[in-house]
């Protein structure tokens, strides 16, 4: 028994919040051996941070899984300022990479997918969320970051409104939930307070979701933008011209009619529109089936013809999970967004090997 044989053990030891080695990210402080009893030491970013136990126990079980080993101790410590810089320069990547994030590489095989409605209130961001889930639920690694700045509504329909993300000198670590990471404005902004932006802020905004954000490799990343035709979109497609934009309507005409100028700024711009869903399409009766078409009917439809694109989804009017606005995997609702991110990533051409099917 060598201490490499127990570095090599540890390798499978993944952080829990950036999911890479702990070994690779040198999180390995000491290893001492003495005959059959192996002590290691591994350092976190911040002391009490909430998945010790996790690192704790897995470090453990890879230990006494070497042939050879009768008993491990554990010992958890915490980096210091020099040690955590060192952390955030493996997360940032080579020098290379950190003058640009990896994300915004031409080369990048990250799908972006912007999400737009003419107005609010018609479940754009809740769209977005249910959308991410089902890609996560598919094994795609999947990213959301919350452009909404005058609603900032993912982080409670995430149920992570209470949450703040991890920040390793400077580079912040998306929260995970539902297998999806999010970054949200209303992470950082004191109270929730309401917060004038202009324009050349927002454009910042967005840029630093992306250099300052340690979001590892991705699939996809979806962009909840505010409703209108402002400037974020603008700012997105400059940054993202690769980016798709899911335009989100009711199914009443009025709201039809301001989905379809979205659309047609986003047209302006030269945006990709890859379709249209239309949420709160119809109640269905869960007894009898029956459909009732409480807010109207074709909104859908309408704007999709009038932009030259497809209605691609029709997701019903239904009831979110406890304390989330997610819906539960069979639900109506959840097997509609299922079926939409396959449909989308089949035309986006996203590489199937990630899927758990
Ligand atoms: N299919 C649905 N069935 C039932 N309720 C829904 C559905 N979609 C959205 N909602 C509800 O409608 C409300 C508005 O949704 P959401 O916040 O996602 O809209 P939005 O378009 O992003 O609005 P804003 O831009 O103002 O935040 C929320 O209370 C949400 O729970």
């Amino acid at each position: 028994m060598t201490e490499e044989a127990i570095l090599e053990a540890l390798r499978v030891v993944e952080d829990p919040e950036v999911r890479r080695s702990i070994v690779e990210l040198e999180m390995v402080k000491r290893i001492e051996i003495d005959g059959s009893k192996v002590d290691v030491e591994v350092l976190l970013t911040i002391r009490g941070c909430p998945l010790r136990t996790v690192i704790e126990d897995q470090v453990r079980e890879a230990i006494l899984a070497v042939p050879g080993v009768t008993s491990a101790t554990v010992t958890i410590g915490t980096m210091t300022d020099e040690e955590r810089d060192r952390f955030a320069a493996k997360l940032r990547g080579t020098p290379e990479q950190t003058a640009e994030s990896p994300l915004l590489n031409p080369h990048s095989t990250t799908r972006f997918i912007a999400v737009a409605s003419g107005k609010g209130g018609v479940g754009k961001s809740t769209v977005t969320a249910n959308l991410a889930v089902a890609f996560a639920r598919l094994g795609y690694r999947v990213g959301v970051v919350d452009a909404d700045i005058y609603g900032f509504s993912l982080p409670s329909i995430f149920g992570i409104a209470d949450v703040k993300p991890v920040v390793v000198s400077n580079l912040i670590l998306p929260v995970q939930t539902h297998d999806v990471k999010v970054v949200s404005m209303h992470f950082f902004v004191p109270e929730n307070r309401p917060v004038i932006w202009r324009g050349p802020m927002l454009g910042k905004m967005l840029r630093n979701f992306f250099q300052e954000v340690h979001w590892g490799e991705l699939d996809v990343m979806l962009l909840d933008l505010p409703p209108g035709t402002g400037d974020v979109a603008l700012d997105v497609h400059n940054m993202l011209p690769k980016s798709k934009e899911l335009i989100v309507t009711t199914p009443h005409p009025n709201a039809a009619d301001v989905a379809v100028r979205a659309g047609l700024m986003a047209q302006q711009v030269h945006h990709d529109i890859i379709g249209v869903i239309e949420n709160m399409a119809y109640y269905q009766c869960d007894q009898c089936g029956e459909k009732a078409y409480l807010f109207g009917r074709g909104g859908g439809d309408q704007v999709a013809e009038t932009l030259g694109t497809q209605l691609l989804a029709q997701i019903p009017i239904g009831a979110t999970g406890k304390a989330t606005g997610i819906f539960t995997a069979d639900s109506l609702q959840g097997e509609a967004f299922y079926e939409l991110a396959i449909g989308l990533a089949s035309t986006l051409e996203m590489t199937p090997t990630k899927r758990k099917e």
